[in-house]
């Protein structure tokens, strides 16, 4: 689907918008309840990558494809490493299998699982023959993806003596590895993280309890993007969110701020305000806890015709595509100057955007999502615009309730 975006007749928007539940959130409360199944969940997610989720949990042999979910791919490698009886082969779109799983699957190994790699040695797809993990104590690298971590966290609390975990290296995505720690004290499980070990406590059954997701915070940040380049007096309001959040993601109220915006907390909702027009010329940010919203923050610059510097940006080369390149390219289409390093993007001031753009989506929702609110500025194109499905699979639609165009070509 290639779609033709172009700027709302009205750029003083007031509306109200409802988002699903946040993806993290979703894939581990799913996988904690395929353990303990007397949780219940609320305000699931509807992403493709909470579908294949839940279906993935569903499957005791053969093969599960998870096309390009990493969350699913991590979350599924523990999980049925820890399930003895079930035999499959887990796999993923061809991105998923350049996208590097070793750290896992030798933490896993030590603690006495069976995983092969059915083709590049440190790649999906994998053979797991699940097995009951005798072990408890394993070390290993965190500075590549805290979801390997949060993965093994996950199916802790069912290990018959728990789990200790050293981590080795600077830790990064850290509030993800919370947000795992927040859902087991959620359930009961007792955890500890201090320095560089988290030590979960075994549990055999849990009360029952129900696990209210919040809403999607990577998703609010298209939002503030938009209302971050309206006219001073937009409101737009979302739900259903919370100001004590368990997604780093939540830190968008506070950058924001340097873009003229205002958050209030209401009960359950958030109304993102356009306060101010005046604006640094700069801004620099370490977004090594919230990597997600790089691509949101870069296009917001863009689009406000400031410069950034964005640091902490390591893992975004093994995302659904390498997103430093990828932004690289596609901001550059608007003649605006970038410079990437392996962990930095610097944009300078650019004043003229260049018009219709097309822009390319690299099989990555994140891609496309952070252009989208660039039609507030000059009409442009985006590819393969259903790549939204990923994260958001509603995007387009809120979009064009905002009063955007959004003509499929
Ligand atoms: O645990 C999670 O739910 C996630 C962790 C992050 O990945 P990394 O830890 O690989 O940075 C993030 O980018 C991803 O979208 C979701
Ligand atoms: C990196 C992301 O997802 P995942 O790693 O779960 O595929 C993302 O949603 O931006």
């Amino acid at each position: 689907m290639r779609l033709q975006l172009s700027v709302p007749s009205n750029k003083n928007i007031q509306k109200a918008i409802q988002i699903t539940g946040s993806k993290s959130e979703t894939n581990r409360s799913l996988l904690l309840q395929a353990l303990f199944p007397n949780i219940k969940i609320e305000n699931l997610s509807n992403s493709d990558d909470g579908e294949v989720m839940q279906e993935g949990l569903l499957v005791s042999n053969g093969e599960v494809d998870i096309h390009h979910a990493g969350t699913a791919m991590r979350f599924l490698t523990a999980y049925f490493a820890s399930q003895a009886g079930k035999e499959v082969v887990l796999t993923g779109s061809s991105r998923m299998q350049e996208r590097p799983i070793k750290v896992l699957v030798e933490a896993l190994r030590a603690l006495g699982a069976d995983i092969e790699y059915v083709k590049n040695e440190g790649y999906p797809p994998l053979k797991i023959i699940g097995k009951k993990l005798e072990q408890s104590l394993v070390s290993l690298p965190a500075n590549i993806s805290s979801q390997y971590i949060s993965a093994l966290l996950l199916i802790a609390p069912s290990l018959k003596n728990g789990l200790e975990l050293e981590l080795v290296g600077k830790i990064t995505s850290v509030p993800y590895i919370k947000m795992t720690l927040a859902l087991l004290e959620q359930i009961g499980v007792q955890a500890h993280f201090e320095g560089n070990r988290i030590k979960v406590e075994p549990k055999s059954m849990v009360e029952d309890t129900t696990l209210v997701v919040e809403s999607d915070w990577s998703s609010a940040s298209y939002f503030y993007s938009i209302v971050a380049m309206c006219e001073v007096g937009t409101k737009i309001q979302l739900s259903s969110y919370k100001q004590n959040s368990l997604q780093g993601d939540s830190v968008l109220s506070k950058i924001y701020q340097d873009f003229g915006m205002e958050t209030q907390f209401g009960e359950n909702t958030i109304i993102l305000s356009k306060i101010s027009d005046n604006l640094p010329n700069k801004v620099n940010y370490d977004l090594s806890n919230a990597p997600d919203i790089a691509q949101t923050i870069a296009v917001t610059c863009l689009g406000l015709g400031m410069g950034c510097h964005l640091t902490g940006l390591h893992t975004l080369p093994i995302k659904e595509t390498d997103r430093l390149a990828a932004l690289q390219t596609e901001l550059s289409k608007f003649d605006a100057k970038v410079d990437i390093d392996a962990e930095s993007l610097t944009l300078q001031p650019t004043s003229n955007l260049n018009l219709d753009v097309a822009i390319d989506t690299y099989n990555d929702h994140r891609m496309a999502m952070a252009f989208g609110p660039l039609a507030m500025r000059t009409d442009l194109i985006v590819n393969d615009a259903g790549v939204v499905s990923k994260s958001y699979p509603d995007f387009w639609k809120d979009l064009k309730t905002l009063g955007f165009g959004v003509q499929e070509m």
